[in-house]
């Protein structure tokens, strides 16, 4: 079986994006949204090139995230706002060449109404499930994430929203669902984001460490 992945979002200064690297993520994510307390508009210091560099956009345009793509050679992207399963294969279609992976987002509270993900199927590579909150994402708490335990797709997700150290025997729990419902499999990473910061940006190397040490043994 393959290995969960950890994806840690929301990066800011080149000092702590490297200390973050050092621990290894899957993925490493940089959100593009100016109304983000974390949007980013710095420079990527070399890392492994193992780590995918995640674009995170609210329904940006396309010309915006080609520019993005280019200019920091990023590996994946994520749409966390209303983009359309249109715009996702137009997207799709402008790195024939390249493998950039594609991560759609949708919000949920206590329901979720899985009708809306047949439009993107065979048209992203993974789904991506946040919590629905005032804000586009990165609201710091989780959802019902037992709306999950029936997922009809066969489209592996990252379980995201929230998640925090204090979440890891809730999530034991949630793995040890979706294998008894022989559907482990498509929990592809887990995405942390503020509740492992310092401040916006700022991520906090000794949580993360005990948070990836946590799951180590836990999953
Ligand atoms: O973090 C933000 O400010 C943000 C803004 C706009 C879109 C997405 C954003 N972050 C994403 O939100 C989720 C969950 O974050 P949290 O754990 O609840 O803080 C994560 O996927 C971030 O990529």
């Amino acid at each position: 079986m393959e290995q969960l992945k950890l994806k840690i979002c929301g990066m800011g200064t080149a000092e702590n994006i490297l200390a973050v690297a050092a621990l290894q993520p899957d993925y490493l994510g940089f959100i593009f949204f100016e109304a983000s307390p974390r949007n980013f508009d710095g420079v990527i210091p070399k890392i492994d090139p193992s780590i995918k560099k995640t674009g995170v956009f609210v329904n940006a345009s396309l010309e915006f995230i080609l520019k993005k793509v280019d200019q920091y050679q990023l590996n994946a992207i994520q749409l966390h706002g209303e983009e359309s399963a249109a715009f996702c294969e137009k997207l799709k279609a402008a790195w024939p060449d390249k493998p950039i992976e594609l991560i759609k987002v949708f919000s949920i509270k206590d329901h979720f109404n899985f009708e809306e993900l047949e439009a993107f199927e065979g048209k992203v590579d993974y789904f991506l499930f946040d919590t629905k909150g005032k804000n586009k994402g990165g609201n710091g708490f989780t959802f019902n994430w037992e709306v999950l335990k029936d997922y009809p797709s066969k489209t592996p997700f990252f379980l995201s929203g929230g998640i925090g150290l204090e979440e890891t025997n809730k999530l034991k729990e949630f793995s040890k669902h979706l294998n008894d419902n022989g559907k482990l499999e498509l929990l592809h990473a887990l995405d942390v984001n503020s509740k492992f910061e310092l401040r916006p940006g700022l991520k906090n190397i000794e949580e993360l460490k005990q948070f990836q040490t946590k799951l180590n043994f836990q999953l």
